[in-house]
């Protein structure tokens, strides 16, 4: 199968990387075009544009930042729309709102094409090893065609319906994840300032019902203050934004995840947007937290 890759971040690049390791064709593109030289190292093809890359795949995946970089890639000059048409799909994976995915799916469709929003859950890690769970709604025709590149690229692909789902579940999934780092870091000051080992603390929880891979994952990272990023802090807070806007939209009330979209913005005032979203933890630390 062949298909364009758009966005060759933390993300994507991984992506790209399994998919040809798994025998596609794949053609690649970013904005910084530095970052295709590794794929092309490992065989991929490389377009100018993203225009220049719809043109040559039946099937074009796109992995970006966020709402305004999805819509940038589609509509701008050079951008998906100019060559999209019948018998083409579009896949945008990034994680984005609701809007941001119909706006793009009526383009697409005006065109002829077939449009899928599909952003996974599961970072870095995750992406490296075809771990993703995918979250997919819109087209079903493409989804289906899409299958055996999810099934590379995740462990479980769930289709949601209409589109907006896959975003809208995106949103809640990560919106919990927000809250959790938070409280997570609220609970390794306690246990410092209180005279508790903070290490002890891991191990305790790991053996409770609140275990789970991310505590696992970034708590000893996180005691040693180091946030090498696999999720960039920026991308946390732009999903706890979206979440409440979503929350907004439909008068839920979210004081907690609130109150975790607050620490994520002191953090990125901070200028700790590029680091892991546990760099959270630095500001928790600083009022008041473990020293
Ligand atoms: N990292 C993670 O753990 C996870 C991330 N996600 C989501 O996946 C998406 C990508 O994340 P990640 O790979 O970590 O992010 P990165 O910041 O590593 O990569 C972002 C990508 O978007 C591109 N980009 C940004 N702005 C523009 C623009 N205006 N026009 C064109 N391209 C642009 C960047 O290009 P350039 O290289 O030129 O800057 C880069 O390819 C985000 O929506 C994120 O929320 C979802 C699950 C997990
Ligand atoms: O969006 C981030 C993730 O880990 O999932």
């Amino acid at each position: 199968m062949e298909v364009g890759f758009l966005g060759l971040g933390i993300m994507g690049k991984a992506m790209a990387a399994n998919l040809l390791r798994h025998g596609f064709r794949v053609t690649v593109w970013n904005r910084t075009l530095s970052k295709c030289d590794e794929l092309v190292a490992m065989g991929a093809a490389v377009g100018d544009t993203p225009a220049s890359v719809v043109a040559k795949c039946k099937y074009t995946i796109a992995m970006l930042s966020d709402p305004s970089a999805a819509l940038s890639v589609v509509f701008d000059k050079d951008g998906v729309l100019e060559q999209i048409g019948e018998g083409k799909g579009y896949v945008d994976m990034s994680t984005v709102d609701a809007a941001t995915s119909c706006k793009i799916s009526e383009a697409v469709k005006q065109k002829g094409g077939a449009f899928v929003e599909a952003p996974v859950s599961g970072s870095k890690k995750p992406a490296e090893d075809g771990q993703l769970v995918i979250l997919a709604a819109g087209d079903k025709a493409l989804y289906d065609d899409m299958v055996p590149a999810f099934d590379i690229l995740g462990k479980k692909s769930f289709f949601l319906g209409e589109m907006g789902n896959g975003a809208k579940m995106k949103l809640v999934v990560n919106m919990i994840m927000g809250s959790m780092m938070n409280a997570f870091s609220e609970g390794l000051c306690l246990a410092d300032k209180s005279g508790l080992s903070p290490q002890t603390l891991l191990d305790v929880l790991d053996l409770g019902a609140i275990a789970n891979p991310m505590f696992k994952m970034k708590g000893p990272s996180m005691l040693q203050g180091s946030y090498n990023p696999a999720f960039p802090l920026k991308h946390q807070q732009k999903d706890m934004r979206l979440a409440l806007s979503l929350g907004d939209e439909n008068a839920v009330s979210m004081p907690v995840a609130a109150a975790a979209n607050e620490a994520f913005k002191k953090a990125r005032s901070l200028g700790l947007g590029d680091l892991d979203f546990s760099a959270v933890h630095e500001v928790l630390k600083g009022t008041g937290g473990s020293g």
